[in-house]
């Protein structure tokens, strides 16, 4: 068994030619720790597999990626091709073979050391995702935080994978496997760049499967850290890939026949696609997708925390977070004070350069999605909504965050369920406030609603906190709080939100499938 798990861990490149595949870290710490806001430059390449990241085919296609806080570029993202691709996913069944046979508790010491490495890398892994999205590095911080705990969560679960033993009439019996797929395709969105890699790759890892990862396009830097992480920890030669693109390299994997499942977190239109694609391969998928979520607060909660639960339902990430409770009803009685409670807060939102301690809003993912976000808001306007605070672009005084995509966070009144604003995904900071009578009149009007990802509600009688959740068509409800997720509990949504759950023990078996063995004890009982 120690010979097996030893060759298991052994690494030749096998798949990939040498001339393409480097070994060297993709940063050093010492660029990291030198890089401030508008100086990283990354140079190398961004794709990994077969052990080592891998040197584009041709660099004719290259985009460039910008840095948020300042517009500079960053890197270039040269998307895969057919032929890459194919060389990840062959390199991804290779290890797979290997891994699969591990036991799991091999499985885990090898995470649970890629969980160690990611908590010692911690500042560093979280200033380049700032860097790459334009989030505050205090978030990026918790970011990494949850990662490494969502590994070293289902590395503790890998060791307890097991089927069922059922006794069956005359001495026979039957028993299930607890198997693994194969290669797990991950397509992952901007938002959470490094965590939403860890979110598909930690489960899919524990039950045994390799992984192929695409991150999206306009943050393409950590998920190459975290599969070198993987590699460093010994997983073996391929088991965690990355390859480059957008839609494009996207089609190529979800269509490769030698793709068992598909993890998609993105926009439900992309999700649409991404099901179709699996559909003619029978492919099962996991499908994270958008929200318009409701944030219910009665005149009964306690204000300031409702006021804080509001302001964590909005503005994390600037906004650009798939639960986030961007309709808030808030029953008319406490309507005032809660505005003006609300407005307070959100214009002392410390906004700037995402890489000081004390910022709390950086940049948005790009400029064009910050004129898509302003435009959400004048199109309110103009359907009678109030802007009570922000909504503005804003320039810092930094003179190097000048050319950065920053918004004032924004609070919305007089809003009416038939707006745009209430009715679309923003995506931004943008908070919707709407005024309600009774319990029965605001569920419906939750609910009314094609997404279904999250819901939340503050009050203080415990029965209607409860009785308000069971009603709510959401897949992940909040009681006097909001944006807490925790890796050991499921996350994911109902209705057009998606299907299928991160975190939590049900995603093993969204990453695994049972094996019936019967068992004959006797003399087979022929009907011929
Ligand atoms: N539910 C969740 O857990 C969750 C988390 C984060 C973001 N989101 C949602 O993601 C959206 C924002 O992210 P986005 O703009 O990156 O979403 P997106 O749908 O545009 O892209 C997501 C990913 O899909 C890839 N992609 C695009 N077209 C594809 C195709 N035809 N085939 C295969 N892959 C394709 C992209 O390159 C990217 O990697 C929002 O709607 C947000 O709510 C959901
Ligand atoms: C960690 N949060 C805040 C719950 C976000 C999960 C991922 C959604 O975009």
């Amino acid at each position: 068994m120690l010979t097996a798990c030893v060759l298991c861990l052994a690494r030749k490149p096998t798949l990939v030619k040498m001339a393409q595949l480097l070994r060297s870290p993709l940063l050093s710490s010492a660029a990291i720790r030198s890089a401030s806001t508008g100086t990283l430059e990354v140079k190398e390449p961004l794709n990994f597999w077969g052990g080592g990241r891998v040197k584009p085919l041709s660099s004719s296609n290259a985009e460039p990626v910008y840095e948020p806080a300042t517009g500079h570029v960053l890197c270039q993202m040269v998307p895969c091709v057919d032929e890459e691709v194919d060389q990840a996913i062959k390199s991804a069944h290779s290890a797979y073979l290997k891994w699969s046979k591990m036991s799991g508790m091999e499985r885990a010491r090898v995470m649970l050391e890629a969980a160690r490495i990611i908590r010692e890398r911690r500042d560093d892994i979280a200033k380049v995702e700032v860097i790459n999205n334009g989030k505050s590095i205090t978030e990026a911080k918790v970011d990494i935080d949850v990662a490494w705990t969502c590994i070293e969560y289902y590395a503790g679960i890998a060791g307890t994978l097991a089927g069922q033993h059922v006794q069956l009439p005359g001495s026979c019996f039957a028993y299930t496997r607890r198997e693994p797929l194969g290669v797990c395709v991950g397509i992952g969105a901007w938002n959470y760049p490094f965590q939403i890699a860890a979110w598909k790759s930690a489960p899919a890892l524990a039950c045994g499967n390799a992984m192929v990862f695409k991150p999206s396009p306009m943050t393409p830097v950590t998920a190459v850290m975290l599969a070198e992480i993987y590699a460093e920890a010994g997983v073996p030669e391929g088991l965690f890939n990355v390859v480059q693109g957008g839609a494009e390299t996207g089609t190529l994997l979800c269509h490769h026949p030698m793709v068992a499942k598909v993890s998609f977190t993105g926009s439900v239109p992309t999700g649409k696609k991404i099901m179709e694609m699996s559909a003619k391969g029978v492919k099962p998928v996991t499908l994270e997708l958008g929200g318009k979520s409701p944030l219910i607060i009665f005149q009964d909660s306690e204000l300031e925390n409702a006021v804080k639960g509001a302001l964590m339902a909005n503005f994390l990430t600037q906004g650009e977070v798939c639960c986030n409770g961007t309709r808030v009803f808030v029953q008319k009685d406490i309507l005032p004070k809660f505005l003006e409670e609300v407005v307070k807060r959100t214009k002392a939102i410390p906004l700037g350069d995402p890489l000081l301690d004390g910022t709390r809003m950086g940049a948005l993912i790009s400029r064009p999605h910050l004129d898509r976000v302003l435009g959400f808001i004048n199109q309110a306007k103009k359907e009678g909504a109030r802007v009570l605070c922000g909504g503005e672009p804003y320039v810092p005084a930094d003179p190097k965050l000048k050319g950065g995509y920053f918004m004032s966070p924004c609070v919305l009144d007089n809003c009416r369920d038939d707006m745009t604003c209430v009715k679309e995904e923003i995506f931004g900071p943008v908070m919707s406030v709407l005024p309600f009578d009774t319990e029965e009149e605001v569920l419906q009007r939750a609910n009314n609603t094609t997404f279904g990802l999250a819901a939340g509600v503050f009050t203080r009688d415990i029965a209607r906190a409860h009785r308000v959740v069971e009603n709510l068509q959401a897949g992940t409800c909040f009681i006097n709080n909001y944006n807490i997720s925790p890796v050991e509990v499921p996350f994911g949504g109902y209705k057009m939100s998606g299907f299928g759950r991160e975190n939590g023990q049900v995603t093993i078996e969204y990453y695994s499938q049972l094996k019936t063995v019967v068992v004959e004890m006797g003399d087979v009982d022929s009907l011929f």
